[in-house]
């Protein structure tokens, strides 16, 4: 079965990379100003067998969708057509602020005849595409779907774990890129590791009760997707969200170009806090800090004055 990727930014070419060890894979993006070197994957050399094209590729049955969560419905309403009745792995993190739905939830109700999986996991653009170890999480809620994509995108280097809890998987990767932007915010503004640490701990907390208020099992969360990628993007400057939130901590300013998926996901995540009633105080203040309404003094401040409470 032949793969393509969708989405030619640093995920999905480093996807293609990878994958390209096991076979030819198509690489489709909307613009490809670029031939060997993805500019957005620097120092990283496409090889042969990887095929780019701006043409919506026709042969293969899966397809690995690495368009950016707040640019998937758009991407949809000009493909779904397309992809509908093929299997369709995620690979976005994060909450459409339009809509409140998952990147999955998007997929099946564009594409109601495909089966639709997630991939998700700790995992950098930039060690993916040079072959370093890492492990992932393959979702899906078909288990033959599932345990058939856990073969077909495993790679010497890219170890897959297979589970059936979508909501869980999806929400890990969505929601830690939020709380990696708390912890940037932490360090960028000098309040110290410990901060970060208690950021990093209360953040998992209100990650796996938004989780669990969706169905998502508290494993999911406790694994590769979730506290796995949590501890990669809140401790690493190779990640954009991290980053993201050093610049808002040190008050600096941030390329707009960059994605940082945790953004929107947070003011996404604090509308649904809201509707539903359940206590997100890190991410509600994140979604404050994205809209420019608080500063990060005003959010630690606020944090730190909330009622004192059992762990
Ligand atoms: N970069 C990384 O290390 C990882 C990224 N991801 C996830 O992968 C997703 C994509 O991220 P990156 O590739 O890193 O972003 P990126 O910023 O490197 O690339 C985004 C790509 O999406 C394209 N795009 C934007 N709107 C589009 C549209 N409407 N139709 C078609 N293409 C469109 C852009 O042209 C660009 O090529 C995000 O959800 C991210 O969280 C997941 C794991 C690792
Ligand atoms: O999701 C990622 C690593 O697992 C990439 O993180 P950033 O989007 O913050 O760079």
């Amino acid at each position: 079965m032949s793969v393509a990727v969708l989405g030619a930014g640093a995920f999905g070419t480093a996807l293609a990379v990878a994958l390209s060890v096991r076979g030819p894979v198509t690489l489709w993006g909307r613009r490809i100003g670029w031939r060997e070197e993805n500019p957005l994957l620097p120092g990283v050399m496409l090889p042969g067998q990887v095929r780019v094209t701006q043409g919506m590729p026709d042969g293969a049955q899966t397809l690995l969708l690495a368009v950016p969560a707040q640019a998937l419905g758009r991407f949809l309403d000009d493909h779904a057509r397309a992809l509908n009745g093929r299997t369709l792995v995620s690979c976005a993190k994060g909450i459409d602020l339009a809509s409140g739905r998952s990147p999955a939830g998007l997929l099946a109700a564009a594409c109601p005849a495909s089966t639709v999986a997630v991939l998700t996991g700790p995992s950098f653009a930039a060690d993916i595409a040079r072959g370093l170890p890492t492990a992932l999480t393959l979702a899906c809620a078909d288990a033959a779907t599932g345990h058939a994509l856990q073969h077909q995108l495993s790679t010497p280097a890219l170890r897959l774990y297979r589970t059936a809890d979508v909501t869980g998987a999806e929400l890990g990767g969505a929601l830690k890129n939020v709380i990696a932007i708390a912890a940037g915010a932490a360090i960028g503004a000098g309040l110290g590791d410990s901060a970060r640490a208690a950021i990093i701990g209360r953040g998992f907390a209100e990650m796996t009760r938004f989780a669990a208020l969706h169905g998502a099992l508290p494993d999911t969360l406790a694994g590769l997707s979730g506290l796995g990628d949590l501890i990669l993007t809140a401790t690493s400057e190779g990640s954009r969200n991290f980053r993201f939130g050093l610049a808002l901590g040190r008050g600096a300013p941030f390329d707009p170009a960059v994605t940082v998926e945790g953004a929107a996901t947070a003011r996404a995540v604090a509308r649904i806090a809201a509707a539903r009633a359940v206590e997100m105080p890190i991410s509600t203040l994140i979604a404050g800090l994205a809209e420019g309404r608080i500063d990060v003094k005003q959010a630690m401040d606020l944090l730190m004055a909330r009622p004192l409470k059992e762990e």
